[in-house]
C-alpha cells in the first residue's frame, strides 16, 4: 500500500474522534474521505475498512491487548490505545498485511506522534500479540456467560446481561453474532416509476449484486458498489436507501388514498417518503423534525422524488401543534431511541449508550407520545416505532401508552408475509431482531384511536 502510512493516521484521527469526542463514526469517516478524495479505491476501503473494524471489535480487541501488555489499555494514553486497537486488528482480522508491516507502521506511527518513547513498548506489545497463540482465551463460558458473550461478540457487558436476562442465550447469541456480520446496504424499489425485477437488471448490469428481500417485494440488499450517489438510478429516484424494518413500518401503517399523514420525527425523510408514494401522490404527508438541517435533508429527499403530496416543516415534536388536533388519519411516530438493534450498522452507539440514557430517551418518547396522539382523529392510527431492542422503550412504553390514552391496539398481520406473524403481531406490534429475522433491530405498534 504505497500511501500506509497516512492512511494509517487517518484511522488514528478517526479512532481519536470516536473514542475521544463520542462523535459518531459514519460521520467523521464521510469527512475524511470526503475531505481525502484523491485518495485511490484500496486506500478509501483500508481507512473504512480498519475504522469499523477496529470500533466493532474495540471490546474484543482491547481484551487481548490487556492480556498482552503490562499497562492495562484504560490507563494507556489515548494514542497509544489507539495506535495500539487499529494495529490489533489489522493482525487479528486482515490476514492479507503481514504482521511485521502492522508492527512496523504502529512504531512510525507512534514516533510520528511524538511519543518516541513509547515506540519499544508498542512494538513489544505488537511483536507478543502476534506470536501468540492464535486462539483468544475468552472468560469461562459456562462460569461467566454474561462476561464470555461480552469479550466473544464485543459487546457491553451491560447490554449483554440485559438481552441474556431477556431472551436467553441462544437468542442473544444470535443478536450479537449478526452485528459483527456485513450489513448490506438496503434499497427500496419506487415502483411508482420503475418495478423492482426491472431496477435489479439495471443495476446487476453495473455489476452490482442485488438479492430481494423475503418480507417486501420492493425491498433488495445490494452489494459490490462504489459511491451510491453516481448511480444513475439513485439520481433519477428509482429507489432510495431503507432498511426492511422502517419499510415494514410504513407497511403497517397501511396509508390509505388521500389520507392527512402527520410524520413528526420525519429526517432524513425515508419513511415519509414512502407513505407519500404508497398515497399514490394524493392527500398531504407533513413530514416535520427539529431543525432547519435536519428538515433540509427531507427536503432534498422530496426534491428527488418528484412527489407532491409531501412537505417538510420544522416542528418540535414535544410542542402542540393546535391546528393538527384531531387531523389526522395517520400520525407515525418514529421516535429518537437507544439504537440498540443497529449496532451493526453503527457500532460506536454502544460505547455511547448507556441505562441513564436510556431513561432520559424513555422520557423524551412519552413526552412525544404524549402530545402527538392529540394529532389522531377519532379512529384514526398511530403508529409507534423505534429502532431499538429496548423493553423500557418499547413494550413499556406501549403499556403506559394504553393505560393513559383512549387507544387499543390492532393486529398487523394483514400488512405482514406470514414469516413475521406471531402472537404479538396478531395482538399489534413486532420487535424484529437481528439474526432472528432479516432485517435491523425494531419496533413497531399499530395503534387505533377510539371513537368512530
Ligand atoms: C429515528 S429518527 C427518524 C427517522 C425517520 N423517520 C426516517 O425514517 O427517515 C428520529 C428523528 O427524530 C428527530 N427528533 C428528535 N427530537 C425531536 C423533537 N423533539 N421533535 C422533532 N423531531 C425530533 C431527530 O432529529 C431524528 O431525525
Amino acid at each position: 500500500m504505497t500511501n500506509a502510512v497516512n492512511t494509517r493516521e487517518l484511522v488514528l484521527g478517526i479512532l481519536m474522534e470516536v473514542t475521544g469526542k463520542g462523535t459518531h463514526s459514519h460521520l467523521v469517516i464521510r469527512d475524511v474521505l470526503s475531505k481525502y478524495q484523491y485518495l485511490g479505491k484500496q486506500e478509501r476501503s483500508f481507512i473504512t475498512r480498519v475504522s469499523i473494524g477496529t470500533l466493532e471489535q474495540m471490546i474484543l480487541i482491547d481484551y487481548i491487548i490487556d492480556q498482552f501488555s503490562s499497562v492495562k489499555v484504560k490507563k494507556m494514553k489515548p494514542v497509544i490505545r489507539n495506535i495500539l486497537r487499529s494495529a490489533v486488528y489489522q493482525l487479528k482480522w486482515m490476514d492479507s498485511i503481514p504482521d511485521s508491516a502492522v508492527c512496523n507502521e504502529a512504531v512510525k506511527l507512534t514516533r510520528k506522534k511524538g511519543f518516541q518513547g513509547l515506540s519499544g513498548f508498542v512494538n513489544g506489545v505488537l511483536r507478543s500479540i502476534a506470536r501468540g497463540p492464535a486462539e483468544v482465551r475468552y472468560p469461562d463460558e459456562k462460569k461467566q456467560p454474561a462476561e464470555y458473550m461480552s469479550v466473544r461478540y464485543s459487546q457491553p457487558l451491560w447490554l449483554t446481561q440485559m438481552w441474556l436476562d431477556r431472551f436467553g442465550p441462544e437468542t442473544t447469541g444470535q443478536i450479537l453474532g449478526a452485528f459483527l456480520e456485513d450489513s448490506p446496504t438496503c434499497i427500496r424499489c419506487n415502483t411508482g416509476r420503475i418495478s423492482p425485477e426491472e431496477l435489479a437488471k439495471r443495476l446487476n448490469q453495473q455489476g452490482i449484486e442485488t438479492t430481494s428481500s423475503p418480507y417486501i417485494r420492493e425491498a433488495m440488499e445490494i452489494r459490490g458498489y462504489d459511491y451510491l450517489g453516481a448511480l444513475p438510478e439513485f439520481e433519477q429516484g428509482l429507489f432510495q436507501v431503507q432498511d426492511i424494518s422502517s419499510m415494514l413500518a410504513v407497511r403497517i401503517a397501511a396509508p390509505q388514498k388521500g389520507d392527512t399523514v402527520y410524520d413528526v420525527c420525519a429526517a432524513p425523510g425515508g419513511k415519509s417518503l414512502y407513505l407519500a408514494e404508497l398515497m399514490q401522490n394524493t392527500g398531504m404527508v407533513t413530514a416535520r423534525d427539529l431543525t432547519p438541517y435536519k428538515v433540509g435533508l427531507i427536503e432534498e429527499n422530496i426534491l428527488r422524488s418528484g412527489l407532491t403530496n409531501i412537505r417538510a416543516q420544522v416542528w418540535d415534536a414535544c410542542a402542540l401543534d393546535e391546528a393538527a388536533v384531531e387531523t389526522a388519519d395517520l400520525v407515525l411516530a418514529d421516535l429518537p431511541c437507544s439504537g440498540l438493534g443497529v449496532l451493526g450498522r453503527k457500532p460506536d452507539i454502544k460505547y455511547h449508550m448507556s441505562q441513564g440514557q436510556i431513561r432520559e430517551l424513555r422520557g423524551l418518547q412519552r413526552e412525544i407520545l404524549g402530545t402527538v396522539h392529540k394529532y389522531v382523529k377519532k379512529g384514526g392510527v398511530l403508529v409507534y416505532s423505534t429502532c431499538t431492542i429496548d423493553i423500557e422503550e418499547n413494550e413499556k412504553n406501549l403499556e403506559w401508552f394504553l393505560s393513559q390514552f383512549p387507544f387499543h391496539l390492532e393486529s398487523i398481520d394483514p400488512y405482514l408475509c406470514a414469516a413475521l406473524r406471531s402472537n404479538t403481531t396478531a395482538q399489534g406490534y413486532l420487535q424484529l431482531l437481528p439474526g432472528v429475522h432479516r432485517a435491523d433491530g425494531f419496533f413497531m405498534a399499530r395503534l387505533r384511536k377510539d371513537g368512530e
